[in-house]
């Protein structure tokens, strides 16, 4: 009965390994034996299946024991694991059963048993290299000394092979299963206790004793240890217990000690223990025999095993001694493990495991079978992968280096722990496969299959990252060095036509310098944009200030420049005029205006800004809206509406308020006080109803057609209102209609149903005066021609208020005290009359 490979742990699916596992030949079958007699077989190194090759009595055993206690030893010891009703000890006398043997000079047994016609049929088979078991006796060894039909002992003792091998596997089965479980657990306990951490049942039997086949307790018998049990015991027990001995890194002798067991015991775990090491020393001294062949055969550049070797690009490749060392990093070492078994190692796995079992199955095979000691061959394969990294791959490449080290942790882990290691070793070459082979070069592979590491997991193990972290290098690829781009040093362009030659005509070679009129002006910092404009502050030769606007036009649009125009004739007319911007040059050509002007520090709209949120400050609100309206007032005194009046177009210069832009400003005829537009233009936020009511109008065009065209009405007034919305904006923090959007707050400015709210307190809870509020609805009637004009706002209560002194005050009342006294009745027209008359006096008062 073979071992059940699906119930292993994780073994699903898998087929038992050729040659794999002697266990399953050790289990007595005598077709097996006749394999191991003639194949090297390896067995595994669970403590439970280590019972195929009989332990030979070693002289370093025999050298431990006296010779009384060698005197003990005889032949019921050495059957005790028998089946005491098919081999009778008097049948070892049988003369027979030795002479059916060949004797063979120097053995051990042979040597203690020697000229005793005792010997058991087990010592001749051992003698003659047959696969030894205690029921391997064959008919015709086996005879019953009285006579009986050795056939029925015979039937007995298969019936019993049958039995116990039945029994074994169940057991062997039940013991993986559990040494699965606790294989971790294990690998920090000693050998003894890993030993009762996987049969705890059994020591605890043994230990605190049992009750024997004769019902006798053997309580009395328990101070002789465990295999002093073993006596009393079945042979199944027997063969169990025997094989659940662990011991561990210990010799026999430490064993005993540890154990405090009788010297007697010596050669049994003796047997245990060179039977354990017997595959061992056969492995190392194959494995040195198959290094020794690599070796030669890669010396002589002929493989000869029929493996692909890989070629070493050492033109391209750097030893590891002059790659620097580094740690791997996060990143790719998570990636070796979650790459480990993934879907891509999976699905390549049939594929490669063809490909091994096609190459390299004898090489995999005897790999599978060698126990995970050998760390001569393993640093020779370490050795040889190393010396062919390719520093040139790619980074998939670099899985291999962390791939060696797991196998050396593997292979540490696995000592104590080697069990069914078939089906990840394949899994493991799908692996290494799989970074080799997929890494975008299936021709070149760093190294042959058959130097691979042949120590895999069972499982995929996990291994925490800081194992390989903390405490490995790999080599990494060099850094590459920093590319050098080639930097064209781009000289900057040279103006060749009129505006880039300077006074003495020479080209100008500074990239912010803009000439008009051949003065060369630096560019220093934009001052704001327009809606066809940028202004920059610039400088000339002399290191003096300017504003330079530079207006981009349609040249061949009449209209456009016809406009332009217009806004420098204005400026021409009031640059005498210290409540307008003064334009000291301008050039217009090619499409494009340039206006040298005085330049200021800051527009209106931009100290606004900065007090948005503040406090109320009415000497503030006043301060500034009587600048602005003498502004206005010398514009509209020179007969020009602006038009477009709006905080933006207030400049201080030198703390002087200046009035800019008169892009649409118009002349207007003394005679008359509106002028209309054929376009809506300007600000909607200060824009007055009349400057957005389109005016139906029929004029006459094109020589006698008349055509109806719609026509806006600007005028002073306007310019008026646009001045109430400023100062509405100073008091509430927004114009009258800012809290309409977009095409609503047109329609509310056109719409009179829609009323201004001037609240006497603000948005903070402040009150206020009475003055403006009477200012700001006198300068947004709705009604042009009830507005008041810019010097009736400029006289007004707010921007002129009366300022007396408490002696003005004093001598006020007693003057209308005294006069009232003398009238006997002061008329209405008195009244204001006199009120004119101190008002006047408080004009020319000065406080
Ligand atoms: N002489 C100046 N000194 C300082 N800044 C100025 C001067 N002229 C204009 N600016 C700034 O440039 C901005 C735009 O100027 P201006 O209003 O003349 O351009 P615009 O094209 O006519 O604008 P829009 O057509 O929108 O009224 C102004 O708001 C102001 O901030």
């Amino acid at each position: 009965m073979l071992p059940r490979y699906n119930s292993l742990p994780g073994s699903e699916q898998r087929q038992p390994p050729r040659n794999k596992g002697t266990w399953k030949y050790s289990l007595f079958p005598e077709h097996d034996q006749k394999k191991v007699s003639t194949k090297t077989i390896f067995t595994d190194d669970s403590d439970d299946e280590k019972i195929s090759i009989p332990p030979k009595l070693s002289n370093f055993g025999s050298a431990l024991l006296s010779e009384k206690e060698k005197e003990n030893i005889n032949e019921n010891d050495l059957f005790e694991m028998l089946p005491k009703d098919s081999v009778k000890p008097s049948s070892l006398n049988n003369e027979p059963y030795y002479n059916s043997v060949n004797h063979t000079p120097g053995n051990t047994y042979a040597s203690i048993h020697s000229g005793d016609p005792s010997q058991s049929t087990l010592f001749a088979q051992y003698r003659s290299h047959q696969q030894p078991s205690m029921t391997t006796m064959n008919s015709t060894d086996v005879q019953d000394k009285d006579g009986n039909d050795f056939e029925n002992s015979f039937q007995k003792i298969k019936s019993m092979q049958q039995s116990m091998r039945e029994e074994l596997t169940s057991r062997h089965a039940e013991r993986r299963s559990r040494r699965f479980l606790n294989s971790s657990r294990k690998e920090f306990l000693g050998p003894a206790k890993r030993a009762s951490a996987i049969f705890p049942e059994a020591l605890d039997r043994r230990f605190s004793g049992t009750t024997n086949s004769n019902g006798t307790n053997d309580n009395n018998n328990s101070t002789d240890g465990l295999l002093q049990l073993n006596r009393e015991e079945s042979p199944e027990e027997k063969l169990s217990l025997s094989s659940q001995v662990d011991l561990g890194d210990l010799n026999p002798v430490q064993y005993l000690k540890k154990h405090d067991l009788p010297t007697s015991e010596l050669p049994r775990i003796s047997r245990l223990y060179f039977e354990k090491q017997k595959p061992r020393k056969m492995e190392l001294a194959r494995l040195k025999q198959e290094i020794l062949r690599e070796s030669r055969t890669s010396s002589s550049g002929n493989n000869g095993s029929g493996v692909q070797h890989i070629p070493i690009r050492r033109e391209n490749s750097l030893s590891a001694a002059t790659q620097p060392r580094r740690k791997l990093s996060d990143t790719s070492s998570r990636n070796i493990f979650q790459r480990g078994f993934s879907s891509p190692v999976a699905r390549s796995v049939d594929s490669q495991r063809n490909i091994l079992s096609d190459k390299s199955s004898l090489k995999h095979n005897e790999y599978d079978s060698y126990p995970h000691s050998n760390t001569l061959l393993y640093s020779h394969r370490k050795r040889e992968a190393l010396a062919n990294i390719d520093v040139n791959r790619n980074n998939n490449d670099q899985i291999y280096e962390p791939e060696l080290k797991r196998y050396k942790y593997f292979d540490e882990h696995h000592n104590n722990n080697r069990n069914n290691d078939y089906e990840p070793e394949s899994k493991r070459y799908d692996l290494f496969e799989d970074h080799r082979n997929g890494n975008n070069n299936k021709d070149e592979k760093p190294i042959s299959l058959e130097r691979l590491p042949s120590e895999a997991p069972p499982v995929a193990i996990p291994i925490h990252p800081s194992v390989i972290q903390e405490n490995e290098f790999h080599h990494r690829e060099a850094p590459k060095p920093p590319v050098v781009k080639k930097v064209e040093i781009v000289e900057p362009e040279k103006r060749t036509d009129s505006k880039g030659k300077s006074s003495n005509g020479e080209a100008l070679t500074r990239r912010n310098a803009t000439t008009v009129n051949d003065v060369e002006y630096e560019k220093i910092e934009l001052l704001g944009r327009g809606g066809s404009s940028k202004v920059y502050k610039v400088k000339d030769n002399n290191n003096k200030l300017y504003a330079l606007k530079r207006v981009v036009f349609d040249e061949f649009d009449d209209s456009s420049v016809n406009g332009f125009k217009g806004e420098i004739e204005l400026l021409n007319k009031l640059k005498d005029k210290t409540r307008v911007v003064k334009l000291f040059d301008y050039e217009m050509e090619h499409g494009v205006l340039y206006l040298i002007m005085e330049c200021g520090d800051h527009d209106l709209s931009q100290i606004l800004n900065q007090r948005a949120g503040m406090p109320l400050d009415i000497e503030f609100v006043r301060y500034h809206a009587r600048e602005m309206l003498k502004c206005v007032k010398v514009v509209h005194d020179a007969g020009i509406v602006h038009s477009d009046l709006k905080p933006a177009n207030f400049v201080f210069v030198k703390g002087i308020l200046k009035i800019i832009d008169f892009g649409i400003a118009n002349a207007v005829p003394d005679h008359t006080v509106n002028i209309y537009r054929e376009t809506q233009i300007g600000t909607p936020n200060y824009m007055a109803p009349e400057a957005l009511v389109a005016m139906n109008y029929t004029g006459q065009n094109d020589g006698d057609k008349y055509k109806q065209q719609n026509r806006w009405k600007v005028g002073k007034p306007s310019d008026v209102w646009s001045c109430g919305c400023i100062i509405y904006q100073m008091i509430y923090g927004r114009p009258p209609y800012g809290g309409f959007q977009g095409q609503n707050r047109l329609l509310a400015i056109m719409n009179p149903e829609v009323k201004i709210i001037f609240s006497e307190k603000t948005a903070n809870d402040e009150a206020v005066p009475r003055s403006i509020l009477d200012t700001m609805k006198a300068c947004l009637l709705r009604n042009p021609d009830k507005r008041l004009t810019v010097d009736e706002v400029l006289d007004s209560p707010f921007l002129k208020p009366v300022m007396v002194t408490p002696f003005f005050i004093r001598d006020l009342i007693k003057n209308a005290v005294r006069y009232g006294a003398d009238q006997k009745e002061v008329s209405k027209e008195k009244v204001e009359e006199l009120a004119d008359d101190v008002l006047g006096k408080l004009a020319d008062i000065r406080l």
